[in-house]
């Protein structure tokens, strides 16, 4: 199933999905002042799926909040499609998948895929079936019926990113999304997400602690390094479109290379990694 261009907002065409520039964030702690990130810049392109990458502490959660608008920058300035991050959550242009799949219990998958919609005031005939057209988009569509406890967690966070594609986004802000699945069925996952993500073509700022998953869905992946949190590396992934990429690829030379790469970037934070804001050639 495809959705189609016409149906995603106008905010993709052609302008970046964000654009952070020279990003503070300093925390007021009972111990004192807590600089979490500094001097931190980023560019992600239409389209474009960018990992954050580092150690626990660096700030990759922090950097994803102050995209997301649920916290605010101590200084520099946060750009969602030309947007300021407030607007940009106020028009709903973005959609949001965490750890925890956060699904509501008390609601079917389809109740839980349509509430966005619900909250926004779409009718219900017009929800029932993008809530069908998002269950069908990730392989859900015979269990809609079903309560979010009768699902695995694989399917949990499936029917999370279903319902975070509920409003078309052309982005989304995703924390360790996989975080808690077992190995086999989070690669299943990451393919399903750069499956989907070719069919949408939404940007995705992605939060992971793993470096194969981070190669497998990027087309850039940042390395962070912590106290102050900051872009350490900007690494582009030389493996091809991402939406060509399938199960195969982690057996490749290539896939290898880019994960030693990273790991490079990682430790040492030498790698001559692209500049901060820098764009995939
Ligand atoms: N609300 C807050 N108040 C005070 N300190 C905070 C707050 N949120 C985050 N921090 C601190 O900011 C730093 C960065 O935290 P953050 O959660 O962004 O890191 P992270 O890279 O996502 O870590 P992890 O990989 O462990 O999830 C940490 O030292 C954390 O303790």
């Amino acid at each position: 199933m495809t959705l189609s261009g016409s149906q995603r907002p106008d905010t993709a065409a052609g302008v970046d999905s964000v654009v952070v520039r020279g990003v503070e964030k300093i925390f007021d702690t009972a111990s004192g002042r807590m600089t979490a990130l500094t001097e931190v810049s980023l560019t992600v392109g239409a389209g474009e799926f960018v990992s954050l990458l580092g150690p626990s502490g660096c700030g990759k959660s922090t950097l994803l909040r102050l995209i997301a608008d649920l916290d605010e920058p101590t200084a520099g300035t946060i750009e969602v499609f030309g947007k300021t991050a407030r607007q940009a959550r106020l028009d709903q242009d973005y959609g949001i998948a965490f750890q925890q799949a956060g699904l509501l219990p008390w609601r079917t998958v389809t109740a839980n895929v349509e509430l966005p919609l619900e909250l926004h005031g779409t009718g219900s005939a017009a929800r029932k079936a993008r809530a069908r057209e998002l269950l069908d988009l990730v392989g859900l569509s015979e269990f809609g019926d079903r309560y979010p406890d009768q699902l695995s967690g694989g399917m949990q966070q499936r029917a999370a990113i279903a319902r975070a594609l509920a409003e078309r986004p052309s982005l989304l802000l995703m924390d360790e999304p996989f975080g808690a699945l077992d190995e086999m069925t989070r690669e299943y996952m990451q393919t399903e997400l750069v499956r989907i993500c070719a069919e949408t073509r939404a940007a995705v700022v992605f939060v992971t602690h793993s470096i194969p998953e981070a190669v497998f869905l990027s087309d850039r992946v940042v390395v962070m390094s912590p106290r102050p949190g900051r872009v350490e590396a900007v690494v582009p992934m030389h493996l091809g479109a991402t939406a060509d990429r399938a199960d195969d690829l982690r057996e490749d030379a290539a896939f290898f290379e880019m994960v030693t790469a990273v790991r490079e970037a990682l430790h040492t934070g030498s790698q001559a990694g692209r500049r901060p804001g820098s764009r995939t050639p």
